[in-house]
């Protein structure tokens, strides 16, 4: 296992690259934590796997370094890194059995036989494929076969980290829940640093200790799921995670109150803005609605429920919003007005969180 080091690291497909724009990763100075499971979060074309080949040895970064455990490995062949991969479609000999697939990585390092059919019994039963270890892989589903991919990716113990790059969207959905758990129960148990690129926010929630969100070629945060619920260091955070996500308010921020619209809105803390966008950003679990009184006039067109929550879509303040209710809450009779619970608001100036700045207002 090993920490990873990323030394302003950035990556251009174009040979003489001019403006940040033309950069799919864009500056980053990180270390990745010896022994954490990380998920790198983040839509189509935002630079994932752009970020996840560079660690792998699969692509030359155009500026900066990236170290293992201190060591610059940036010229380093993949083969040189020690690291399991698994993709996104398998990777299988067909010709192999399934026992010949997953001791394939360690007959090749070598390793005695008895811990090579100790360590492919452990990981069969993993992926749930015991009973099935000597059929050949050819003919099998490609969700089998993926399974295989994942266990050859996780066979070996003594790997620098496991590199992962949307490994389960073949896999069906139950078998997806069954296999993520595996994974994190892999972790628990080895210590392994685990990097999991998705643009599933649910997979990246529950597979991982850090989930590090990327958008538009940037990292924009990196944080525990929890920090990135209550704390989005960037709208886009607060809209990608969230179901629904979070709701962002043009307003203008004086001190301890903000206004939009008519509108005045408590904030939990005294903020300072400069001449950028001022937004507010309230996720639906914090947006009350009244009837009458004070708040934001607002009209609702829709109540979903979900379940466990009821979603409440509605308008006001010249756009849509959401709020949620838990279970059993009910929307007031004639409700047109919202307010926001403070605990729940955050400041953003030109989509980046501002920090409280400490200081409260003479009462
Ligand atoms: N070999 C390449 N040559 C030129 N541009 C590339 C190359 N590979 C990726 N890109 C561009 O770099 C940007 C980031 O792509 P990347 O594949 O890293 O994103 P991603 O987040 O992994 O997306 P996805 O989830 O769709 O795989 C995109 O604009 C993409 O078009």
């Amino acid at each position: 296992m090993a920490k990873i080091t990323l030394d302003n690291l950035a990556h251009s497909y174009l040979p003489n690259p001019q403006t940040e724009d033309d950069f799919a990763l864009k500056e980053l100075n990180h270390d990745w934590q010896d022994g954490e499971a990380y998920a790198l979060l983040g839509s189509s074309g935002c630079g994932k796997s752009t970020l996840l080949n560079i660690i792998s040895g699969l692509l030359r970064p155009s500026h900066g370094r990236v170290l293992f455990d201190g060591k610059d490995v940036t010229d380093q062949a993949t083969a040189e890194r020690n690291i399991g991969q698994v993709f996104q479609f398998p990777v299988v000999y067909d010709t192999m059995t399934v026992r010949q697939n997953l001791a394939f990585p360690l007959r090749n390092r070598r390793m005695p036989t008895e811990e090579i059919a100790r360590l492919v019994q452990k990981v069969g039963a993993m992926i749930g494929m015991e009973a099935e270890l000597d059929r050949k892989a050819r003919g099998l589903t490609a969700d089998a076969k993926q399974k295989i991919s994942l266990g050859r990716g996780m066979v070996r113990e003594d790997v620098n980290a496991l590199l992962f790059d949307e490994p389960l969207t073949v896999i069906d959905p139950h078998m997806k829940w069954e296999l993520r758990t595996q994974l994190k129960k892999l972790h628990q148990d080895f210590g392994h640093t685990m990097i999991y690129v998705t643009h599933d926010q649910t997979e990246a929630l529950t597979f991982a200790d850090k989930v590090v969100v990327m958008y538009d070629g940037r990292v924009v945060q990196i944080g525990t799921p929890q920090e990135l619920f209550e704390r989005p260091a960037h709208t886009f955070v607060g809209y990608f995670i969230g179901s629904p996500g979070m709701n962002v308010f043009d307003a203008k921020v004086d001190g301890m109150q903000a206004r939009i619209g008519e509108a005045a809105i408590a904030l939990p803390a005294h903020h300072t803005t400069g001449r950028g966008r001022v937004q507010i950003g309230v996720r639906p679990e914090f947006v009350r609605l009244h009837a009458g009184g004070e708040g934001i006039p607002a009209s609702i067109h829709r109540i979903e429920d979900v379940g466990r929550h009821k979603i409440v879509r509605l308008e006001a303040a010249g756009g849509e919003f959401n709020a949620l209710l838990n279970e059993g809450a009910a929307v007031p009779a004639g409700a047109d007005r919202i307010t926001f619970d403070p605990a729940g608001i955050n400041v953003y100036e030109n989509d980046w969180r501002v920090a409280p700045s400490g200081r409260r207002d003479a009462a």
